[in-house]
């Protein structure tokens, strides 16, 4: 079925901060669309989706994928392109090459903010892209403001596990060269000697480092995606991306710090948690 939605021009400007999640269900609501919406709201901006690709998936594992013709993935961008004043955009799960390739085609007159979580391999050890989406997705970084690799997905796609201040900056170069403007290298899944956990965010011209303790859980899932659109959100509300990325690390802690009690699992992290009144995130601090 084929419609289309009607939708002009606001007659006055959209005050709401409006925030764009293009990536897939997670059926278990730990990660994908499911965090990125739970966090946006969080965070004050309204979270629109379009869904790439629907996990059947729990606290326990990706039981199978079921991925959206992409000319529902296309009718799902222009309803809400043509409707709303999208201030940031997220690109989580794209599952294929052929998802890659739509969204990255959708995106190509859009000039605001595009955050790229290059979705790979689930917390659950599940293959999230498929392998010979690669190319299709190295391509994707040159449309990228800032793109969020986890260690893992940073050595897949640059042969380097980054993990001390030299070799992070060689890994961001890379990126840099396939045409991103940043890079935040995640290093959740990196062990460090005083069991602290370090993120790095390389611009071509500095390297900020935020270090903080590692939280003893393995209740884990989702925070990538919480992390990627919490930064999202902060951009639709205007920050320049130095504050949105620390603001989305605050947020990712305090997430992990309080995992949620739900399925059989290793557990996720807490969109509900407790941020206490007027809660701000604590400084950067390298
Ligand atoms: N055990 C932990 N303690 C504190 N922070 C963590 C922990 N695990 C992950 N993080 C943070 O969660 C965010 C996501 O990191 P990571 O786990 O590396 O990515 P992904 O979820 O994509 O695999 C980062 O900000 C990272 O520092
Ligand atoms: C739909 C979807 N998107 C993203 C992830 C990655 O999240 P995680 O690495 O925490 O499993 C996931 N498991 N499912």
């Amino acid at each position: 079925m084929t419609e289309t939605p009607r939708g002009t021009a606001s007659p006055a400007p959209q005050t709401t901060p409006y925030a764009l999640t293009i990536a897939s269900s997670d059926s278990g609501g730990g990660a994908g669309i499911q965090a990125d919406l739970k966090t946006m709201t969080r965070l004050g901006v309204y979270g629109g989706s379009v869904l790439v690709s629907a996990t059947a998936q729990n606290s326990q594992g990706v039981a199978g994928t079921h991925v959206l013709p992409t000319e529902a993935v296309r009718a799902q961008f222009d309803a809400v392109h043509r409707d709303f004043d999208v201030g940031a955009v997220k690109l989580g799960m794209l599952a294929t090459a052929g998802g890659v390739e739509t969204v990255a085609d959708c995106l190509r007159d859009y000039d605001g903010p595009i955050v790229v979580d290059p979705v790979m391999v689930s917390t659950s050890g599940d293959r999230l892209l498929e392998t010979d989406a690669i190319d299709a997705y190295i391509d994707l970084f040159a449309q990228a403001t800032l793109v969020t690799p986890n260690a893992d997905e940073a050595a897949e796609l640059t042969g380097v596990v980054p993990n001390t201040p030299e070799n992070v900056r060689a890994v961001a170069e890379r990126f840099f060269d396939w045409g991103a403007d940043a890079v935040l290298l995640k290093g959740g899944h990196v062990e460090t000697a005083d069991g602290t956990v370090v993120d790095w965010l390389v611009t071509p011209d500095e390297t900020t480092t935020y270090t903080n303790p590692r939280i003893d859980t393995e209740a884990t899932h989702g925070s990538g995606c919480t992390l990627s659109s919490a930064i999202v959100a902060r951009l639709a509300h205007g920050d320049n991306l130095a504050s949105a990325v620390q603001h989305g690390i605050a947020f990712t802690h305090a997430a992990l710090s309080s995992p949620a009690d739900v399925g059989t699992g290793p557990g996720s992290v807490n969109h509900l948690v407790d941020l206490g009144d007027g809660w701000t995130p604590p400084d950067e601090t390298g």
